[in-house]
């Protein structure tokens, strides 16, 4: 059998196993929730339960991998430095606690390379279930580097994209900026220099809604693609097996038959009176299901927590190039990307 053939059977048994896990633990759940699933059983409960499901058996999978590399650490297995082999100084003789890893830049490039080229396997990725579940228990170098650049890539871009798009489309719109000041100034009170605790965070509901329109009309993952692992029936659609899908998230958030006035920002589409019977697949900035994006909640509190510290000190005023919302350029890539023009001014307050 030949080196990838054998790859794919191994691959196979493990999400074999890792399914029939999930399955059982489903299972015992339902049992546990059986009141509520009798009560309202229907797609809109279900799907978010299965996720719960899903992430706390990866949850609990890392967990025990993190206890596994730590132990590691402590007994001196020097694991996680042997398998790199240029710039990197293994210290373990002297100190079998300090990890003396030292990576160039090239190293991580070359990483980050060479996991693309090798991911055949589409399940072969960040906190994949089945990487958890391999049956080395840990990980090596290389994997542990690239996880710690998808890591990085994934947050980084969004996150900033996010935030600079917020901040321009409250200065080009200073009513809405002089409510969200209002609210920062009675959860988060008067002193500047005070940082806002999480549950203060959760209290913004304005400038939550502010960044969730935000996110409607400028996703920062403006398109999204999956394959189909069987035929799926999709309304008037057959999706074949193996079929690649590409989902239009930005088409999508401004869609006239999900939105009304797409185009145009208004962060009271969130609020729970004019929200909650839309259908919750119509907003999906940070995907939905298994693999969506495991950083949302940190997404949020890291960009409340840098908008709200900005504009408690600054008013945010438009720049001479971008007065309105059809001014704001913008090009299509894996991610969003500002295009120069789109510039703001700040006024301390
Ligand atoms: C506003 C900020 C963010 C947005 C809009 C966003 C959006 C998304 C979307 C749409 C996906 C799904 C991609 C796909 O299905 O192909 C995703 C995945 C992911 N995101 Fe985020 N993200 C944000 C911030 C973050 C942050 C801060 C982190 C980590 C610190 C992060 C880590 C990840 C990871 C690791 C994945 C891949 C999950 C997987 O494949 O299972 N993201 N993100």
């Amino acid at each position: 059998m030949s080196g990838c053939k054998a790859r794919v059977r191994k691959n196979r048994a493990i999400q074999k196993e890792f399914i029939e896990s999930v399955i059982a633990s489903l299972k015992r759940e339902i049992l546990e929730e059986k009141r509520i699933f009798n009560a309202e059983h229907n797609e809109r409960n279900l799907a978010p339960f299965v996720e719960r499901v899903l992430r706390d058996r990866m949850d609990k999978q890392i967990a025990i991998m993190e206890t596994q590399k730590s132990t590691n650490f402590n007994n001196g297995n020097t694991k996680l430095n042997s398998n790199n082999n240029n710039n990197n100084t293994n210290n373990s003789n002297n100190n079998n606690n300090k990890q003396d890893t030292q990576y160039s830049a090239m190293d991580i490039q070359n990483s980050t390379m060479d996991s693309k080229n090798s991911t055949t396997d589409p399940h072969n990725s960040t906190l994949d279930p089945q990487n958890a579940m391999d049956q080395r228990n840990s990980m090596s170098d290389r994997e542990l580097l690239h996880e710690m650049v998808s890591l990085l890539n994934a947050g980084f871009e969004t996150v900033m994209f996010m935030t600079s798009l917020t901040l321009i489309l409250l200065a080009i719109h200073p009513s809405v900026q002089e409510e969200v000041y209002n609210e920062l100034q009675d959860v988060l009170g008067d002193s500047p220099d005070s940082a806002p605790t999480y549950d203060q965070l959760q209290r913004l509901d304005l400038l939550t809604r502010v960044i969730k329109e935000t996110m409607r009309l400028f996703p920062a993952a403006p398109v999204i693609a999956r394959s189909a692992p069987y035929e799926v029936q999709c309304g008037d659609y057959t999706i074949p097996a193996g079929a690649s899908i590409a989902i239009f998230i930005y088409g999508l958030h401004r869609h006239p038959q999900l939105w009304n006035n797409p185009n145009q920002f208004d962060p009271d589409r969130f609020l729970p009176s004019q929200s909650s019977h839309r259908n919750p697949s119509g907003y999906v900035p940070f995907s939905l299901g298994p693999r969506g994006c495991i950083g949302s909640k940190y997404a949020m509190l890291q960009m409340k927590t840098t908008i709200s510290t900005i504009l408690r000190r600054y008013k945010i005023l438009p720049g001479d190039k971008c007065k309105s919302l059809q001014d704001i350029r913008f090009e299509f890539g894996m991610t969003m990307r500002s295009l120069p023009g789109n510039d703001i001014r700040i006024e301390p307050r």
